[in-house]
């Protein structure tokens, strides 16, 4: 499966009409029924109140003010206070309960997107950048919040109190009133228009923050190679250059999205005008009255001004739906690693098996061609082999990181992928080349993912770790299992990460433990006792390792050597050395 969310690989893109994106958006928010049903009541009354307004003041001008009877301008003047009080309930109602489901709507689909992204392959987080992910979560999904929290409600009034107003407008008279919504109809048909074009705009800016994002995480992560060779130009100029892609991208998302301000502002007022000229001609010809002229310019500024606001709006709508377009790409992946129904029963041995297996990365080409190799229990076995011949693959796909694209992996007899990932890596511990550690403590980082000890206290902890033979790894680190190590920083050295990694995955007491090169940064004398834990191991441990250095080694049973994609039976120790020592260029 292709996992690369860039528009650019994808061979389908999603295209969501209006109407099956503001769907799907409602969908997102429907269990917020509750508070949706009474903000859509507080937005219907308040758009009513308001309505009202107008039709009230023609009243009191034509029966009160033209007879002088100023008592009841002033009682419908209280009734009017008392109208436009209650709207301001209303609409501060509405606003308090669609705060919150804008913040709900947001903090649900967060969880959603970080729910999906961990669940995801290892091949999805090699195609896709990490800042770009981060500006999914991020940025995209304020989005969502911004257009629930401000511009939903806004709208729906908005269409509520155009439909009031066109319907009093229409009821009135007829004829002015057709004739005053015209240019509506005109309005109409140029959003239709311009709307995918203002959606693109919307949806390059966010593609272009996310790559931004990944300019950011990309050049801080590396920092200290950037101050190394001195390049902090290069990265300078990287970042220049997405800033400048963001800067220009933003700059016609802002004009495409205030393009409908003037011409909305334009149509109402030639509408206003209409109204004007052809309500003067009915009030010469005595069907119509001041009163009713100037509530039916208030109608049409009521019809005309929520339509302006509109503009705004539409353009709020058209970037939460690039921005969901962007969530949901994230969403609508699957784990193409599922979990396969297999009720044989797992046989004794070998406890590993590879038949026929053929890998490439996704988009690449063939790493592995055509595998065959068996791993007995409680033997230790050896990758070797020149740079990129393909040994960090095979070990990956030992510990179905991936799966192969032909053949299978059996783990007990059983196909490797009928096992739950729990089973899987409890039985297969994994050290990687280049080892990850959480911020927290040295405890937290070696009981991660083992939930044996989890409620151990330090000082029974540090007795399972004698018992497996680790307390001189532990005595390392200064302040022993209170240590403190930060993910990202120099708070422990490349090697002690190693230590931490292999501690974290021989308390784990796997059947089949892979090293990829867990001692390469590693002093000689800490080898060695590395080498001794090894060996003290259960004896139905099974190992393998990968490694460049002989000594590292020595003590293999067998030793598997793995060059341009084929792996051989290397047979015994000797018989390695001699055939490294014919190619000198491979370190
Ligand atoms: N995530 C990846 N995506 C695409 N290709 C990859 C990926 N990882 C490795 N490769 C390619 O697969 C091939 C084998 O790489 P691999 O890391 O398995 O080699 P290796 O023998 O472990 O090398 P080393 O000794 O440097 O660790 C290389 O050509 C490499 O470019």
């Amino acid at each position: 499966m292709n996992y690369n969310l860039s528009k650019d690989s994808r061979q389908e893109t999603r295209e969501l009409s209006v109407y099956a994106a503001f769907k799907s958006l409602l969908k997102l928010i429907s269990h917020e029924r509750q508070k949706l049903i009474l903000a859509l009541l507080a937005t219907l009354a308040n758009s009513a109140l308001s309505l009202l307004g107008p039709l009230l003041a023609a009243y009191v001008i034509d029966t009160y003010i033209t007879r002088g009877e100023y008592s009841g301008v002033l009682l419908f003047s209280g009734i009017l206070l008392f109208i436009y009080i209650l709207a301001f309930f209303t609409n501060y109602l509405q606003m308090k309960l669609m705060g919150t489901v804008g913040q709900r709507a947001l903090f649900t689909l967060r969880n959603a997107v970080f729910h999906k992204l961990q669940h995801l392959p290892v091949a999805f987080f090699n195609q896709n950048k990490a800042g770009d992910l981060i500006s999914r979560v991020n940025n995209d999904t304020d989005k969502l919040n911004q257009f629930f929290s401000q511009a939903l409600m806004q709208f729906i009034g908005g269409i509520i109190t155009m439909t009031g107003a066109g319907i009093f407008l229409v009821s009135l008279n007829v004829k002015l009133g057709l004739a005053s919504l015209a240019p509506a109809l005109v309005i109409l048909v140029i959003t239709q228009v311009l709307s995918p074009w203002v959606k693109k705009k919307n949806a390059r800016n966010l593609q272009t923050v996310g790559a931004l994002s990944a300019e950011i995480q990309e050049s801080l992560s590396n920092f200290k190679v950037i101050v190394a060779f001195g390049r902090r130009d290069y990265f300078m100029n990287r970042f220049g250059t997405a800033n400048k892609n963001n800067y220009t991208t933003a700059k016609a998302m802002g004009i495409a999205n205030q393009i409908f301000v003037p011409l909305y502002t334009l149509f109402s007022a030639i509408a206003q005008l209409i109204v004007l000229c052809y309500g003067v001609y009915l009030i010469t010809t005595g069907v119509f009255t001041v009163g009713l002229l100037l509530s039916y310019l208030a109608y049409t500024n009521f019809f005309y001004s929520p339509l302006r606001q509109m503009a705004t709006l539409w353009a709020s709508f058209q970037t939460a739906m690039a921005g969901w377009e962007r969530i949901s790409e994230i969403l609508v992946l699957e784990n193409n690693m599922t979990t396969l129904e297999d009720q044989s029963q797992a046989s004794p041995a070998p406890l590993l098996e590879m038949k026929q297996v053929h890998f490439a990365y996704p988009e690449g080409k063939e790493i592995l061609h055509n595998i065959n190799i068996a791993l007995e229990k409680g033997k230790t076995y050896a990758l070797v082999g020149p740079t990129g011949g393909g040994k960090t693959t095979t070990a990956s796909l030992i510990a179905r990181l991936y799966d192969p694209v032909k053949g299978t992996v059996l783990l007990n007899g059983k196909d490797i992928r009928a096992y739950s990932a729990e089973d899987r890596t409890r039985m297969i511990g994994f050290i990687l080349q280049d080892p990850i550690l959480f911020t927290g403590t040295v405890r937290e980082n070696i009981l991660y993912g083992n939930d044996a000890y989890e409620n151990y206290t330090n000082e029974q902890l540090e007795e399972v770790i004698r018992g497996a033979n680790l307390e001189k790894l532990l005595a390392i680190f200064e302040q022993g299992l209170e240590t403190q190590v930060q993910s990202a920083g120099e708070s422990v050295s490349l090697g002690q990460k190693q230590l931490i990694a292999f501690m974290r995955a021989v308390l784990r007491k796997p059947a089949l433990l892979i090293l990829d090169e867990a001692t390469a940064n590693i002093d000689t004398v800490t080898e060695k006792l590395l080498g001794e834990i090894l060996e003290k191991l259960p004896a139905e441990t099974t190992r393998v390792i990968i490694a460049h250095r002989l000594n590292t080694i020595e003590n293999a049973d067998e030793i598997y050597f793995v060059n341009a994609g084929e792996v051989t039976n290397a047979g015994s120790f000797h018989h390695v050395v001699d055939k490294l020592q014919q190619r000198p260029h491979h370190n």
